[in-house]
C-alpha cells in the first residue's frame, strides 16, 4: 500500500504557510513536512509511512470536527509518494511486483481515489515528456529488458487490455477496429478455472519488443472513454486493466516444465460526488455506475479483511469479479490510493485512507505457477531412454556381448525361447543363455505356460476319472464323493 499524492505548485511557499499555521502540530512528529495546501486549512504529513492529516475548519460531515481546532487522522501505510519523480514512483511501487512476475508470480498494481487525483497520471503517466511516463510503459520496458538479460531463458509475452464501462466489458484492442469494437458487446465472459479468472474472448496480443507493446498500449489507450467535468479535464469514465501475460521455460534445464504469470496494471474510475464534478446526463449515469462498482469494491475488501467471514461478494460487480484472484488469491498486490491536499476534498481523502488501510489487512497468497507440458515430457522421457539404450550398447561391446539388442522380441527370437524351455523341461537342454531381461521374462513366461496347461491336464484326467467312479457308484451303491481337495468337474 501506498500513497501518491499530487504535487503543489510551489512547495517552499506552502511549506511556509504549513508552517507558520500549524504552530499547534508536534515538531517531533513530523520529520519531514510534505505538503500543505490553499486556503490554509490542510497539512498533509508523511513520517516513516505514516500519513498525518491535520484540518482546522469544522465540518458537521466530518466525525470529531471541534469548532476551530485542528483535527487529525493517521493512517500508517507501507510508503508515501510525495513530491516525486514518476521513476521513484515505478521504483517503489512496481518493481519488485514486475520482478515477480518474470520469475512465475502474479502480480497486480492498483490506482485507487477520487476523481482527478492522478490515477492515470500515476499508471499511464504524461505524454508531455518521456520522463512523465507512467507505471505501464515502464513496466513494458522492465520485462523486454529481463527478457533480453535472462537469456537462459525463452520468454513469451502477450498483452491484453480490458475496459469495465457502465458494468459493460470491453476489449480496448480488440481487432475490430474503431467504434465497432464497443457493438461487440456481450462476447466478453468472466471465466473461472479453479482459482484462476479468466475473460472468455478477451484478445490476446504477443509482443516481441518494447516498440511493438508500447503501439499496442497507445492504441488501447486512444479507445478508452474519457469524459470531462469540474474536477479533471480527461476524467476516465471507465476502469482499465491491462495485462501482461508472461511465459518462461528455462533452456538448460527441462523445457517441459515452465512458468506463467499475470501482470494486472489497474486504472479504476475516480470515485465522484456529482455535486463536485457537476456531472450531468450520460457522465452522471457513468459517475452512478463507478460509484456503485467502488463501493462493492469496498465491501469485498472489508470481507476479506475479516477473518470470521466465510463469503466474500467477488460477484457482485463486474469489477471485483475480474479482480478476484489479485484481490484475494495467488497475487503479489499493491494499492496505491491516490489523494489530494486540498482541504476542500478532505473527505475523499479521508476515505481513500481508510480503504488503503483496510487493503493492508488483505492478506494473499502469492506462489509460483508452475506447469507440466505432457507432450514434451514424453518426448523427454523418449530421448532418456534412447540414451540410457546408446549407453547400454557401448557397454556390451566392452564386456564383449555385442548381439544383444533391447528392442521387443520378436516372434521367431519368443519361438526359439519357448522351444528351449520345452527342451530344458524334458532335460535335453542342461542349461537356458540368458542375455537379457527381456529374455528373462519371457523364459518364465513359457514356465507359467507350462505350469497351466499341466493343471489343466492334471484336472481333465481327474474329472475323467471321477465320472468312472460315479457310475460305477450308481451301479453298487457304495459312495465315493470327494475324489481331490479343490478339484472341481464343473
Ligand atoms: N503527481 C502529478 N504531477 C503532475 N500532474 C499530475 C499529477 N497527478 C495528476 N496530475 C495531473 O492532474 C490531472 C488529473 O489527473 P488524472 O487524470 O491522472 O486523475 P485521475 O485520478 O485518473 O482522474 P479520473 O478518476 O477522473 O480519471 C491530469 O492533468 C494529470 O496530468
Amino acid at each position: 500500500m501506498a500513497v501518491h499524492q499530487r504535487s503543489p505548485s510551489n512547495l517552499t511557499e506552502l511549506e511556509r504557510i504549513c508552517k507558520e499555521e500549524w504552530q499547534r502540530i508536534p515538531k517531533s512528529r513530523c520529520r519531514k513536512l510534505v505538503a500543505s495546501f490553499p486556503r490554509r486549512l490542510m497539512a498533509v504529513l508523511a513520517q516513516k509511512g505514516r500519513v498525518n492529516i491535520y484540518h482546522r475548519k469544522e465540518s458537521r460531515k466530518l466525525k470529531d470536527s471541534k469548532n476551530g481546532q485542528p483535527n487529525s487522522w493517521s493512517f500508517q501505510l507501507d510508503g508515501i509518494l510525495q513530491d516525486v519523480s514518476q521513476e521513484e514512483v515505478y521504483t517503489q511501487v512496481c518493481r519488485r511486483v514486475v520482478q515477480g512476475a518474470l520469475d512465475g508470480y502474479n502480480g497486480t498494481v492498483m490506482c485507487f481515489g477520487q476523481t482527478g487525483a492522478g490515477k492515470t497520471y500515476t499508471m499511464s503517466g504524461s505524454t508531455k515528456s518521456y520522463k512523465q511516463r507512467g507505471i505501464i510503459p515502464r513496466a513494458l520496458q522492465e520485462v523486454f529488458q529481463e527478457v533480453e538479460k535472462r537469456t537462459e531463458y525463452s520468454i513469451s509475452v502477450h498483452m491484453s487490455y480490458l475496459e469495465i464501462y457502465n458494468e459493460t466489458l470491453v476489449d480496448l484492442l480488440s481487432p475490430l477496429h474503431g467504434a465497432s469494437h464497443r457493438s461487440h458487446r456481450g462476447k466478453l465472459v468472466i471465466d473461472e478455472v479453479g482459482r484462476e479468472v479468466f475473460i472468455r474472448g478477451l484478445s490476446l496480443h504477443p509482443v516481441h519488443s518494447e516498440e511493438v507493446a508500447l503501439n499496442l498500449l497507445f492504441e488501447g489507450e486512444m479507445n478508452r472513454i474519457i469524459g470531462s467535468h469540474a474536477l479533471n479535464r480527461n476524467s476516465s469514465r471507465s476502469h482499465c486493466i491491462f495485462t501482461i501475460h508472461i511465459e518462461s521455460r528455462s533452456r538448460t534445464l527441462s523445457a517441459a516444465t515452465y512458468v506463467t504469470s499475470k501482470l494486472n496494471l489497474v486504472d479504476l474510475a475516480g470515485s465522484e460526488r456529482v455535486g463536485k464534478t457537476g456531472s450531468e446526463g450520460q457522465m452522471f449515469k457513468e459517475a452512478t455506475y463507478i460509484n456503485k462498482s467502488l463501493s462493492f469494491l469496498e465491501q469485498v475488501i472489508l470481507a476479506l479483511a475479516d477473518r470470521r467471514r466465510d463469503h466474500v461478494p467477488f460477484r457482485q460487480t463486474k469489477l471485483t469479479h475480474v479482480l478476484k484472484d489479485s484481490l484475494g488469491g495467488n497475487c503479489n498486490t499493491v494499492l496505491v490510493a491516490n489523494i489530494y491536499g486540498e482541504a476542500a476534498q478532505i473527505e475523499e481523502t479521508l476515505s481513500a485512507l481508510r480503504f488503503a488501510h483496510r487493503m493492508k489487512g488483505v492478506k494473499t497468497d502469492p506462489a509460483v505457477n508452475k506447469h507440466l507440458d505432457p507432450a514434451l515430457q514424453i518426448k523427454e522421457l523418449q530421448k532418456e531412454v534412447q540414451m540410457l539404450k546408446d549407453e547400454l550398447s557401448i557397454h556390451n561391446t566392452l564386456v564383449n556381448r555385442p548381439n544383444i539388442t533391447y528392442e521387443p522380441l520378436s516372434e521367431a527370437q519368443l519361438a526359439e525361447i519357448n522351444s528351449q524351455v520345452q527342451m530344458y523341461l524334458d532335460g535335453r537342454l542342461k542349461e537356458i543363455n540368458i542375455i537379457s531381461i527381456r529374455q528373462v521374462q519371457a523364459v518364465f513366461a513359457q514356465f507359467k505356460l507350462v505350469v497351466q496347461e499341466q493343471r489343466q491336464m492334471v484336472k481333465t484326467q481327474l474329472c475323467q476319472m471321477y465320472n468312472l467312479v460315479e457310475k460305477d457308484q450308481s451301479a453298487n451303491t457304495s459312495s465315493l464323493k470327494v475324489l481331490t481337495k479343490g478339484t472341481s468337474c464343473k
